[in-house]
């Protein structure tokens, strides 16, 4: 008899992208299994007028996922990382981290090559504070514009002359086919990705032992390990996707390194800390790393955030 398998998804074209590709796979593994996408709109993409971080709330794009699995119309939700809360409703649990795409953020331009050729003042699109704070800290004199919708409205927005650059992640254009568009990229140390960018989560119902078994050989533990780090820290500073707060670590062997940062949307104060240690302590590590930052005075940071 042929099994079916439900993947809930939003309707983003990045967003159907990640679900269509965990079909094929999934596809590629059990030749009989059907799957069906049931896709849905989260609070995320239906309010678009207002920068994220003023709409407030965790888990602007996954809630109504989660609660589509709870209620039985989804078996799996296909979730970007860095857009999952770290915690995640009773009877759900996030079974799957698949291998990370590049990770770093990328320049796109249509007239200047890099972020260092931008003459003074020029305008760059972005709404993520996290990008906003970095390139204030190295580049005070450029103007920062909003910039919301998903990567094709993005890449729309700068192509009618609204922006002299935007930044978006590669991972996200490189999977829509945009790699062309990539002018440059920004090294991870130069801006520190967000917490589990480029990687793809798999959340599910714990219980469902079906469903976790047959989803099983999509997993990359070492993606995991890193991202493991990377939602400890988010916990320890209780970071939702929408402040300035930035976090990347790496496995070499079984070592894990990693960068943290938390700052001010305008750059002008911007605390950085990093930590190695070893790959199985990757959850204390991360929490440590939070710790460094909280000394340096991140608590004040974030504390005045979630007040305005
Ligand atoms: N905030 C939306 C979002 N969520 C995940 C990605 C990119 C893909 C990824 O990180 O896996 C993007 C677009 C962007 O930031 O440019």
């Amino acid at each position: 008899m042929s099994q079916l398998l439900r993947i809930a998804t939003r309707k983003s074209p990045l967003a159907m992208w990640q679900a269509e590709h965990v079909a094929k796979l999934l596809r590629e593994a059990h030749p009989d299994l059907e799957i069906a996408l049931v896709g849905m709109s989260t609070q995320g993409d239906k309010i678009l007028d207002t920068p994220l971080a003023k709409i407030g709330g965790k888990g602007l794009f996954v809630k109504e996922l989660e609660q589509g699995m709870l209620e039985g119309q989804a078996d799996i939700a296909v979730h970007s990382m860095k857009d999952v809360p770290v915690e995640l409703p009773e009877g759900l649990h996030l079974a799957i981290i698949m291998e990370r795409e590049d990770p770093r953020d990328a320049f796109v331009s249509n007239t200047y090559d890099s972020l260092n050729q931008l003459p003074e003042g020029a305008v760059v699109g972005t709404s993520s504070l996290r990008r906003q704070c970095q390139l204030a800290d190295v580049r005070p004199d450029l103007k920062i514009a909003p910039l919301r919708g998903n990567v094709n409205t993005r890449l729309r927005k700068l192509d009618e002359g609204e922006f002299d650059a935007i930044i978006l992640a590669a991972a996200g254009l490189k999977r829509l086919g945009f790699q062309h568009r990539i002018t440059s990229f920004l090294e991870t140390e130069q801006s520190l990705p967000a917490i589990g960018q480029g990687a793809i989560g798999i959340e599910c119902r714990t219980d469902d032992a079906r469903v976790n078994a047959l989803i099983q050989t999509l997993h990359d533990e070492e993606t995991a390990c890193c991202v493991t780090a990377e939602r400890a820290m988010n916990n320890r500073l209780m970071g939702g996707c929408q402040v300035p707060i930035a976090g990347f670590a790496i496995l070499n062997h079984d070592k894990l390194f990693m960068r943290g940062l938390v700052g001010e949307p305008d750059g002008s104060r911007v605390m950085r800390a990093e930590i190695s240690g070893p790959a199985s302590e990757a959850e204390s590590l991360g929490i440590a790393l939070a710790e460094d930052l909280l000394g340096q005075g991140a608590d004040q940071v974030l504390k005045h955030l979630y007040e305005n």
